[in-house]
């Protein structure tokens, strides 16, 4: 009997490392993929970049994205501080008019083009190059540079306490940070409605604190789509790796309308925790993203 409880004791002790990223897909595809597995030690991280070029990079490309559509945004600019519209004004004036023109001839914001003009490189959804994987994320413009922030994992943000039993139901879409924070990034069922009513619960009038577009097929951030991109294999090397940025209170409230992720309850308090996909290598056009599912904390 002392034995029986024994087994059971390590067993749980082993079980409860394990930080598993995708919940039912690590359990299947365990013992298929060890070649590919990742190890990060207790209390580490395994972040590629710092979070000053993530905000760097996020700022860079959010701001492109606001200047494009800065006609649309005059409700919002008018509640910012006298400094940050001058700094719009000014870039505006400098940009020729460009923002203005799109808006008098009601084109709609090509946001793959500010994308490539801002970083250097398209993403887009396509069918994946492996074989019964779905839907995939490939580089569809340019070339991304080893060590760039390639997309996001958009998606609702929860607390290990928090109740997330319903919407984790036949769900390949919940993904777990090393800290045990769960982001559930299904643009589908409850999980959509979830997302969607939390981000409309923190929109204060003209100010949105994240962006919800990523549940349709227009995403006005380019890079929420990180919850398509499918796993490596042993003939697949990972070419991206996840990476947890929590969006700082200095973050431009302009800019945060941008963010593809929205925290489930207030109580919880602290930052959004956002996931970034960073690349590992340089990564060609045309080429899929593959990252990694399995990370052994240890
Ligand atoms: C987070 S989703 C990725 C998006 C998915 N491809 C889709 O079209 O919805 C995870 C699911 O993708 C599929 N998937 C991911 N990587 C795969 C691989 N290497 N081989 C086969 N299926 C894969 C599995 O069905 C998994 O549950």
């Amino acid at each position: 009997m002392r034995l029986w409880y024994c087994l059971v004791g390590v067993l749980r002790r082993k079980w409860r490392s394990y930080r598993y990223r995708f919940v039912p897909w690590v359990a299947l595809n365990l013992s298929r993929n060890r070649r590919t597995m990742r190890y990060v030690q207790e209390g580490c991280s395994d972040k590629i970049v710092s979070d000053a070029e993530v905000y760097a990079t996020l700022v860079k490309l959010f701001q492109a994205i606001f200047l494009q559509d800065v006609t649309r945004q005059c409700q919002l600019l008018c509640l910012l501080p006298e400094a940050t519209k001058a700094m719009y004004n000014t870039t505006l004036s400098t940009e020729n008019g460009q923002a203005e023109r799109n808006s008098q001839n009601q084109v709609p914001l090509n946001t793959g083009e500010i994308l490539q003009s801002s970083l250097g490189f398209c993403i887009d959804r396509a069918p994946s190059s492996l074989d019964s994987a779905g839907i995939g994320v490939f580089v569809s413009k340019g070339c991304v540079p080893k060590g760039s922030v390639v997309s996001m994992y958009p998606g609702t943000v929860y607390q290990k306490y928090e109740p997330i039993f319903f919407q984790s139901i036949g769900n390949p879409f919940i993904f777990r940070c090393l800290d045990s924070i769960l982001i559930d990034g299904n643009d589908k069922g409850i999980s959509k409605y979830v997302y969607r009513s939390c981000s409309k619960r923190d929109q204060l009038g003209p100010l949105k604190m994240c962006d919800a577009t990523w549940l349709t097929s227009f995403p006005q951030n380019p890079l929420a789509v990180g919850q398509y991109v499918n796993n490596c294999s042993n003939e697949q090397a990972a070419n991206v790796s996840y990476q947890e940025f929590d969006v700082p209170a200095h973050f431009p409230i302009e800019l945060r309308q941008y963010i593809p992720n929205v925290i489930y309850s207030h109580d919880s308090g602290g930052p959004v925790r956002c996931v970034v996909l960073v690349a590992l290598r340089d990564i060609n056009c045309g080429e899929e993203l593959f990252s990694n599912y399995f990370t052994l904390v240890h």
